[in-house]
């Protein structure tokens, strides 16, 4: 049996102190489990418990903040609306689970421009509920940023490598609800399928509950993510694949199931702060690395472009819907 041990790294002793962590747990491992964050443990509870009422509400109530189309990531969607692993080209059933999104909460000065920029959609009628998911956000933003730093330093490009391309960032922060499963799913069908996520980190928590997350890890197995009171995981996603040349290839990652005996007891809520960059960032190898101060070659897609192409596969089926 192999024994998979999840890196947990303290960052309390700042960027400096551990970088060489991070770069270890980016270069061999593809996750890792982080503390001394900072981000309020009650801040986390009321944030479970606003959007737990929110998921609550009946779906013709949800739909009053339905994200508006494919491209605009925000607001609510219903079991059904998305199968992430179309992201990555492969078909599969719809994702069994529902969905709640905003985009940043600092939004740059002049009228919108595009949907990176689109406006956030907030419930009527939920206390708290836009108070708590914007501070969760400038948490999330703020602990994003002291991990690029440990990035940066631990490339050997320096503790600004990675945050020079997040000045005005377009980074989301997702709910995610896995609903009981009074039926069993459909052949090939989850929570969440196979996929990397598309932004440069993720920095996700979650409930303990039966049919959870599952990180590929780098000798190719599945392994079960354990949730650990107060930290909050980090993966790889699709830009550091691309910004370090395949030396931290992204997380491929999937929600499973619950056992159908635990199936009626199983529901599930998580979060996942996706980082975005500038949408005109490119996807280039960073400079200082190998490659990366010849020009792009020609047809380079920027962060934006590469993001628009994900969500809209995302939700685009083949014929298994
Ligand atoms: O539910 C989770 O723990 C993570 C879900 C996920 O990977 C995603 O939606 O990007
Ligand atoms: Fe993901």
């Amino acid at each position: 049996m192999t024994v998979h041990t999840v890196p947990v790294i303290d960052l309390t002793p700042g960027p400096a102190a551990t970088a060489d962590l991070v770069g270890q747990a980016c270069a061999d491992v593809g996750y890792f489990q982080i503390t001394g964050h900072g981000i309020p443990r009650p801040l986390l509870a009321e944030l479970f418990a606003v959007t737990r009422r929110f998921f609550a509400l009946p779906p013709e109530v949800k739909q009053q903040v339905a994200q508006p189309a494919a491209d605009q990531v925000r607001g609510w969607s219903g079991a059904g609306s998305e199968g992430i692993t179309y992201s990555l080209d492969e078909e599969s059933p719809a994702d069994l689970k529902e969905k709640f999104d905003i985009g940043t909460v600092d939004p740059r000065p002049g009228p919108p421009t595009g949907p990176h920029h689109a406006p956030n959609l907030w419930p009527a009628g939920l206390p708290r509920f836009r108070e708590t998911w914007e501070a969760a956000h400038r948490e999330f933003s703020r602990v994003d940023t002291a991990v690029q730093r440990c990035a940066g330093l631990a490339l050997g490009l320096g503790p600004d490598a990675l945050t020079a391309h997040f000045t005005q960032p377009v980074s989301m922060l997702r709910a995610l609800y896995y609903p009981d499963q009074p039926e069993p799913p459909l052949p090939g069908q989850l929570r969440a399928g196979v996929h990397s996520d598309y932004g440069a980190f993720t920095l996700a928590v979650a409930e303990d509950r039966p049919g959870a997350l599952q990180v590929l890890d780098r000798g190719g197995e599945w392994t079960d993510v354990p949730v650990i009171p107060g930290a909050v995981l980090v993966m790889l996603g699709d830009l550091l694949t691309e910004w370090t040349d395949d030396r931290w290839p992204a997380t491929l990652h999937r929600v499973v199931n619950p056992r159908r005996d635990q199936a009626m007891d199983a529901d599930r809520l998580a979060f996942a702060f996706y980082s975005h960059p500038d949408p005109e960032a490119s996807l280039h190898v960073l400079p200082g690395l190998p490659g990366g101060d010849q020009p792009p070659p020609p047809g380079t897609p920027t962060a934006g472009e590469h993001l628009r192409d994900k969500y809209v596969r995302q939700t685009s089926f083949g014929p298994h819907r």
